[in-house]
């Protein structure tokens, strides 16, 4: 009998209300809004619609990803019987000090590179978050991380700190649904197909849309990126990712 492939479908959470405000929003645990929560529906049913079967499921310790995890599994008719493994290491990337800021005020403030820098690029984090952060004391209390090892507990984290400490996590899966995060799941693809530093500037993900990933014995990639949704749903959702430096302030 030949062995089922290691199969990891990946989905970035549904709108959140920060998405929706195009604010940083990283460690800070906001919920989906209405948008959010009919995408990750969509993305259950999307995936109900392939035949994809779900046997174990991992998120992060945020809301909008656990959110979306439940909604897809509630869509696949397996919320009572799969386990949803949760993990800090799933969260997405600590946005520093930017946390809180309007994206778009952030251009205006730093410029379209610097933003663009710490955004898209590999190595660079953010300023580390300080005390007088409106949000520096709700994220550090947060009693969802308070297994988060003090010494992990990060103040800001580039792309490449957050993969370092999320790949851990998802090798220990099986065949997996991941509802996780925007920068989470591109270092996760970097890792996964060599992405180089200059091309994961380019990479964006679409909120709540699937992709699937497959791999053989070794953990190669048999199947990489594989979106479960039309094309011209996927380009919208790209679009949108991109629109959150530009265009209006719509807190
Ligand atoms: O932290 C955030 O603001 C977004 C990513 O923002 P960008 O890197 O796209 O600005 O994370 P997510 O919505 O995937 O949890």
């Amino acid at each position: 009998m030949t062995e089922k492939p290691l199969r990891i479908v990946m989905v970035r959470h549904g709108e959140s209300q920060w998405n929706h405000g195009k604010l940083f929003c990283g460690w800070y645990n906001c919920p989906l809004t209405k948008t959010g929560e009919n995408e990750a529906r969509q993305a259950g049913k999307a995936l109900k619609e392939k035949g994809i079967e779900v046997d174990a499921a991992f998120s992060s310790l945020l809301l909008r990803a656990n959110q979306t995890c439940d909604l897809i599994l509630e869509e696949l008719g397996v919320k009572e019987d799969v386990e949803v493994k949760r993990s800090w290491r799933l969260n997405e990337r600590h946005y520093g000090d930017l946390t809180g800021q309007n994206k778009v005020v952030a251009v205006a403030k730093y410029g379209a590179d610097q933003v663009k820098l710490w955004r898209r690029s590999y190595d660079v984090a953010p300023p580390p978050i300080s005390q007088s952060n409106p949000y520096y004391t709700q994220i550090q209390q947060n009693k969802v991380f308070v297994d988060v090892p003090k010494e992990e507990f990060p103040t800001s984290e580039s792309l490449k700190m957050t993969t370092d400490r999320s790949w851990p996590a998802i090798k220990s899966g099986k065949t997996v649904l991941l509802a996780a995060h925007g920068n989470l799941l591109r270092g996760l693809i970097k890792n996964i197909d060599n992405v180089s530093e200059e091309d994961i500037i380019n990479l964006n993900l679409p909120t709540g849309i699937p992709f699937i990933y497959e791999f053989d014995k070794d953990m190669k990639p048999t199947k990489s990126l594989e979106f479960i949704s039309d094309e011209k749903i996927v380009k919208t959702g790209l679009e949108k990712v991109k629109d959150q430096t530009t265009k209006t302030y719509v807190r």
